[in-house]
């Protein structure tokens, strides 16, 4: 569309209220990767960018200028206008500060009347943007294409009049849903495109602006008659004077190329051409849903294809079931058996890689890919063998472990998988290897490369180890750094300053192969090298004299202290104090409890469930690996592959300062607690687990849940060449023991300690935590402090009742083992410690009764 007219694309995608991936890096202030949505939409041929950070729960002020400025900084995406799109004029004010060129405001109108309407409009016009006008005024927003033509018409003069020149003017006659089943709704496309005509032509000069995406807001979920629609709907309102558009570039089909019986449908709902055209649209919807029609017709005709475009198929479409045969055959043509890997395989591979790559195919897709791939090569390799020929070469070598004291390993695995893919060695050295195996290994197989994960805090330490020992040892070879707790910020300030080798952080699966192939290209090495160094010497330069500065004395936090309301509160005593081991769950009664959500972002899959299934972007992707999970559950739950196992506990406790005294066996147990020493506003407090618990006496409570191992199926996986199932059940395993921990804190609320015996929550309220009473766990923001974990297992005994054990990081295996403490106060809540000064660490020290610097070292995270 761009190339033939004058069309504007406005990409849609950084917008915290129309995108919930985008929201969801924000609220996790994960700027890093929001930039990249930003350079995303530029690179798919965005030509202005919307950002927009309205949201109840953010300081929308502070993110505006967070992300603008980080932008600003960015060549490739400062070059495209920005529009600052907030409802808030200081919000809007904030993000015009910061944007160098020519900005955009979105948007301002006459809702509040005139004056207001000119009095932004000044504003705007002393930073030098242009503006979004909404067909709003005081008497609502613009449905007509006459109430659209008179409101532009006034806003016009009104500005005009007002010296605001009319070439930054872009009206937005407001594009409404159509074919929603309501007959008032069904010429809301016509109004608009006419009213187009009319406003260009009485407003010389102006533009005029739409969000596409409302208009097929009744199509959710149905990709191609949302395509269809807005690529029709654009058809016809560009020549009739539509400038621009707020549109997901990626999400337009060619007019030409629509197929003519849905195109003829979306025509009769834009343009209202007969009565029946929402039924007629419904009525045919649903072939074209998926790809449809389409895809089910040539669902076995490419078994029909030449041996090389199946093998194609298999594994752009990930489907193993005829993987063995067709590499057979291939084989038995080829002249080696070698060829068939560097020939077709390796062809249908870059394809999966290049769709990868253009964000066409994503993570549980990859893998899969990945799974027939493995299976072809597992049953080449005896030939290869027997014929003594070289195996293919592959681009490097890398060895990759989780390091010592940590067990998390799917995010590592989803890397091996995808690396692999794109045709490196990797070396996977399993979970909780020690830094000495992990040189040796990489010393003796001679790698190109050595990656480490980890997720738990503690590791973030080891990783510093790591890179250390390599110094001592002379390693030159690049170190990648990888896995939930690791940051670049980590990185750049830790790890870098103690390895001369190049260090770099990865932040997930998509960026490792970009990352890796450069560092083994002779040519583009240097520069990441050098551009990743001067990055991380800019990120320590930044944090210099950061930290210690905003913290108050420890003294002033406990003056400080959080207070919850005890006014005529009892502390209710548990229905069952002391120890209760549940054994007779089932994995049956925790698949209701599952939050599904994490579950798709453990496969970069980002969005909240159940909406990401009807994602337009992942939706397909979303689909299909929900199926697989939901097979594999029933499976787990009916062989038994899992045994759940959980203890919980409940025991007389008091606050004494900042540390909790429990009772138990007739003594008393100290659990120390750290504080927030974070300077607050005034209204806010310092808090401190131990402030929820009533000085005058109180209780609290502790768990221990395990979905169980499951080293069976790992192995029979691993044997089977399918990892796509081995890191399925991992991640699996992982949901039911959340789920647990969900289902055992509902039970523990009505029942065990039964603060709420008649909770009347529904399921959703559950898994958004909207219940009395919270289950901190140690290493998490509020206890950050991992070695409280042995007191806890003590307490509960929770090796005994439940298998879990700890490992020298404080890890919990099996890796999917979730531990707490209850607290059952409505005031209390989650918060997180952050930084803490050198007083409290030393206070902390002689309270947990440990040497200084071993706290210091546990601490680290929360250090200043
Ligand atoms: C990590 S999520 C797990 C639940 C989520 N529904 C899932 O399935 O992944 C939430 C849990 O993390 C812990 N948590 C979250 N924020 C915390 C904080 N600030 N301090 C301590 N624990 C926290 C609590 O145990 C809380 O129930």
């Amino acid at each position: 569309m761009s190339s033939s007219t004058n069309f504007i694309n406005i990409g849609e995608r950084t917008n915290v209220t129309g995108s919930a991936r985008f929201k969801k890096l924000i609220m996790a202030d994960d700027y890093e990767t929001a930039v990249e949505v930003a350079r995303q939409q530029v690179e798919n041929g965005a030509q202005i960018i919307d950002v927009n950070m309205d949201e109840g729960l953010l300081d929308s002020k502070a993110a505006m200028e967070t992300f603008l400025k980080l932008i600003a900084a960015e060549p490739d995406i400062a070059r495209v206008p920005i529009m600052v799109d907030s409802s808030k004029w200081d919000v809007i004010e904030a993000g015009l500060k910061c944007v160098a060129g020519k900005a955009i405001v979105n948007s301002i109108s006459l809702k509040e009347g005139e004056e207001d309407f000119l009095a932004a409009a000044r504003k705007i016009r002393r930073y030098g943007a242009a503006t979004v006008v909404m067909a709003f005024d005081e008497e609502g927003q613009a449905d007509t294409k006459a109430r659209k033509v008179e409101i532009c018409d006034r806003a016009y003069r009104l500005l005009t009049e007002n010296g605001f020149p009319a070439e930054d003017i872009i009206f937005d006659p407001n594009i409404f849903a159509i074919a929603t089943g309501i007959e008032e709704h069904d010429n809301y496309g016509n109004d608009f495109i006419e009213a187009l005509k009319e406003i260009k032509a009485r407003c010389p000069g102006a533009k005029t602006s739409g969000g596409l995406s409302n208009l097929s807001f009744s199509f959710r979920g149905n990709e191609p008659v949302r395509r269809a629609m807005h690529s029709v709907f654009l058809y016809h309102a560009i020549p009739a004077g539509l400038d621009m558009a707020i549109v997901n570039a990626g999400q337009l089909d060619i007019y030409d190329e629509i197929d003519p019986e849905l195109r003829e449908a979306a025509e009769d709902v834009v343009l209202n051409r007969r009565a029946d055209a929402t039924e007629r649209m419904l009525a045919i919807a649903d072939k074209y849903r998926d790809g449809g029609a389409k895809t089910s017709a040539t669902d076995d005709a490419w078994r029909e294809q030449p041996v090389e475009k199946r093998l194609e198929h298999a594994l752009v479409k990930g489907i193993d079931a005829y993987v063995v045969e067709d590499t057979e055959e291939a084989r038995q043509q080829a002249d080696k058996p070698i060829h068939v890997i560097e020939g077709p395989l390796m062809a249908g591979m870059n394809v999966v890689g290049d769709l990868f790559g253009a964000g066409k195919m994503f993570l549980p897709q990859v893998v899969k890919s990945a799974r027939v791939m493995k299976k072809a090569v597992a049953h080449l390799i005896p030939y290869i063998e027997a014929e003594k020929e070289e195996g293919a070469k592959a681009k490097g070598r890398i060895v990759m472990a989780t390091v010592k004291g940590d067990v998390h390993d799917i995010g590592k695995n989803i890397v091996g998988v995808v690396l692999q893919c794109n045709n490196f060695e990797v070396i996977d050295m399993g979970v909780m290897v020690p830094w000495q195996d992990i040189l040796e290994t990489a010393r003796k197989e001679d790698a190109d490369i050595i990656g480490l994960s980890g997720l738990i805090t503690p590791s973030l330490d080891e990783m510093v180890t790591v890179a250390e020992e390599m110094q001592n040892a002379g390693f030159t070879l690049p170190l990648l750094i990888g896995g939930a707790t690791t940051s670049r910020v980590h990185t750049a300030l830790r790890i870098e300053p103690a390895y001369d080798g190049p260090t770099l952080h990865v932040l997930d699966a998509s960026r490792a192969v970009g990352v890796a192939s450069k560092l083994v290209s002779e040519t583009a090495r240097e520069e990441l090298v050098e551009e990743t160094r001067s990055a991380y010497a800019d990120i320590r330069t930044s944090r210099e004299g950061k930290g210690e500065s905003k913290l108050v004395s420890l003294e002033e936090a406990r003056e400080n202290r959080f207070v919850p309301d005890f006014g005529g509160y009892e502390a209710p005593k548990p229905q069952s104090p002391g120890l209760t081991r549940i054994e007779d769950v089932s994995v049956d009664d925790l698949i209701p409890f599952i939050d599904w959500t994490p579950f798709f972002r453990s496969w970069e899959l980002h969005g909240n469930y159940p909406q990401i299934l009807e994602d337009e972007t992942v939706g397909e992707s979303a689909r299909s690996l929900f199926s697989d999970a939901e097979a594999m559950l029933h499976r787990i739950a009916d062989e038994n592959w899992l045994s759940p196992q959980a203890v919980a506990g409940f025991w007389p406790a008091r606050p004494d300062g900042d540390d909790i005294m429990i009772s138990v066996d007739g003594g008393e147990r100290r659990l120390p607690m750290l504080r927030q020493q974070v300077g607050k506003r005034a209204g806010r407090a310092n808090f401190c687990l131990t402030d929820f618990l009533m000085p005058e006496g109180d209780w609290i409570g502790g768990f221990c849940v395990t979905s169980g191992s499951f080293e069976e199926q790992t192995k029979r996986y691993k044997a089977d060449n399918d990892d796509y199932s081995d890191i399925l059940l991992k991640a699996l395993a992982d949901r039911l023991a959340e789920a647990f921990a969900e289902y055992l804190h509902h039970r523990v609320r009505t029942q065990l300690w039964g603060y709420a015996p008649d909770e009347q929550l529904s399921m959703d309220a559950i898994i958004k935590e909207k219940y009395r009473g919270i289950r901190p766990a140690p290493g998490y923001p509020a206890c950050p402090d991992h070695t409280l974990k042995p007191i806890l297992f003590d307490l509960l005994q929770a090796t005994d009742a439940t298998g879990v054990t700890l490992t020298e990081s404080m890890a919990m295996l099996p890796a999917s083992s979730v531990s707490g403490l209850y607290f059952a106060h409505p005031d209390s809540q989650y918060f997180g410690v952050a930084t803490i000064g050198e007083d409290q660490l030393t206070d902390y020290a002689a309270r947990r009764d440990m040497p200084l610097e071993e706290a210091r070292r546990w601490l680290r995270p929360n250090l200043a």
